[in-house]
């Protein structure tokens, strides 16, 4: 039987980056994955999604300036920009895995289950041991629970559709559901949103969530909110209908976007003596799990943490050193910037409310009018001090708008701090001066 320093299962961002850190100090490192190889974000997530609104994005842009230059709107060739998402997720799970053996770490493939608190075996035969053990299994789609689901298809079916249909239904309102809307929307579809509340995107402020809604009723998509979906059937004809109370709809295809499970079935966990929920593995404030050689990192982990890449990304870094004896105090994570990947975007990152709150409706600024930007606005939040603690933007910069402001609200900056800077311009950056 082989036996390592370091065993960790699930080979995504979070699971590869701690392999790679431990190795690199020295440890002799095994990883274990039972589908592709580099997760969630490259193969079926993020990546393959920014690709795909790639295409959106440069659509939008001219269709912005129609009549300004253009004449008319670019047609999305969905195949091209599908092929074209090919080339950067096709790669990737053997590029991970080569990188892995590469780097001298024992590659497994299969399914583990422990059988003991220091034990797995693999694929029901190969065994392996280990002082410590890592899960970092990350999350796979929560479908609902209703008569009909097995018609609901996920945003990893989405990204791969050979033929975006003429008529879809997301179930839901969080990041996915707005991330394919938007590249469905953009792509010819007629899309409709159905939500259970009137609540979207609920982490973020409401006025701003709802100014993004109104974005994308303006470019045709249907919203549903209040609605509680009870049922699914497929016609004759092979389209859906979708059943609540008061409500029915009919339509060509439907992903479930109600959120995400965490992957601790299927490991015996139980047998290790690590204690989970659907929410994922029970950790301290260091990441042990209820067996203290048993660490949780990435999207795995039950905590109310953003489940973000480099989020994972961070706790991979801080286990390693906690394993390699570098560290020995608490995790604590920085500020944790999120965006919503529409058109426009959608940003936020710190604290969200306080007695000083600058709100502005920025459209009509040089930054976003010689584009012809439908909406931009700008929400920074301020301490009885001036200094910026927080942020809410809508605008189609407001991804790279919100990591300046996050490295403002870490270094403590005031409005005065940011007029002593000199910012190229005119960029969205250089604005920041007027805002105050
Ligand atoms: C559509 C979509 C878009 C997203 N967009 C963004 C974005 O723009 N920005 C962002 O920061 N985040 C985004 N995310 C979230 C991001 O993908 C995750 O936060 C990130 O991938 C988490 O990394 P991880 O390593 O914890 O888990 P994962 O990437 O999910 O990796 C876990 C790995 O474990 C493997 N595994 C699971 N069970 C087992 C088992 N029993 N045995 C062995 N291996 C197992 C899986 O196959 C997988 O390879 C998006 C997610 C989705 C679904
Ligand atoms: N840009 C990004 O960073 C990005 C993009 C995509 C995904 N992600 C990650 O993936 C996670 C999962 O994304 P998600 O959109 O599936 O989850 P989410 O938690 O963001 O949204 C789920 C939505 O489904 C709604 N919902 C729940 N039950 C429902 C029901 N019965 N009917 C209708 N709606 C219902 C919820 O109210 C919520 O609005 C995110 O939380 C995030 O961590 C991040």
């Amino acid at each position: 039987m082989d036996k390592f320093d370091t065993i960790i299962i699930g080979a995504g961002p979070a699971g590869l980056a701690a392999a790679h850190n431990l190795k690199g100090n020295g440890q002799n490192v095994a990883i274990v994955e039972n589908n592709l190889w580099g997760g969630t974000c490259p193969n079926r997530g993020c990546d393959p999604k920014k690709v795909l609104l790639s295409g959106v994005e440069a659509r939008d842009r001219v269709a912005q300036l129609q009549g300004k230059g253009f004449d008319e709107v670019p047609y999305v060739n969905w195949k091209e920009l599908e092929t074209f998402k090919e080339t950067f997720t096709d790669p990737v799970s053997k590029g991970s895995r080569d990188g892995i053996v590469k780097a001298g770490i024992k590659a497994i493939d299969g399914q583990p289950k422990f059988i003991s608190r220091n034990e797995i075996v693999v694929n029901g035969q190969d065994h392996y041991q280990a002082d410590k053990f890592i899960i970092a299994t990350g999350q796979r789609p929560s479908y609902l629970n209703i008569p009909g689901k097995e018609h609901l298809l996920s945003s990893t079916d989405f990204l791969s559709l050979k033929k975006m249909p003429e008529d879809i239904t997301i179930i839901g309102a969080g990041y996915i559901a707005f991330e394919l809307a938007t590249i469905a929307n953009a792509t010819g579809a007629k899309v409709h949103i159905i939500h259970h509340n009137d609540h979207p995107l609920k982490e973020f402020n409401k006025d701003y969530a709802l100014e993004l809604v109104d974005q994308l009723k303006n470019k045709g998509v249907d919203f549903n909110f209040n609605v509680d979906t009870q049922e699914i059937l497929q016609q004759a004809d092979g389209q859906y209908v979708i059943k609540a109370a008061d409500f029915e709809l009919t339509t060509d295809l439907i992903i479930g976007a109600t959120g995400r499970i965490a992957n601790t079935d299927f490991l015996d966990l139980e047998k290790a003596g690590v204690k989970y929920t659907r929410h994922g593995v029970k950790v301290n404030s260091r990441l042990q799990s209820t067996n203290e050689n048993i660490y949780a990192i990435g999207d795995v982990v039950d905590t109310n943490q953003p489940k973000l890449t480099p989020v994972g990304g961070f706790e991979a870094d801080y286990v390693s050193d906690i394993l390699t004896g570098k560290t020995d105090v608490d995790l604590a994570l920085p500020l944790i910037p999120t965006v919503v990947y529409g058109s426009p975007k959608l940003a936020k990152v710190g604290v969200q409310d306080s007695d000083n709150v600058i709100d502005q409706d920025v459209t009509s600024w040089f930054t976003y009018s010689h584009t012809n930007d439908s909406k931009a606005k700008i929400r920074i939040v301020l301490n009885e001090k001036s200094e910026i603690i927080g942020a809410t933007l809508l605008s189609n910069n407001a991804d790279s708008l919100i990591n300046l402001l996050t490295m403002a609200i870490k270094r403590q900056m005031t409005h005065e701090d940011v007029v002593k800077e000199i910012m190229a311009y005119p960029t969205a950056a250089s604005d920041l001066e007027y805002l105050f």
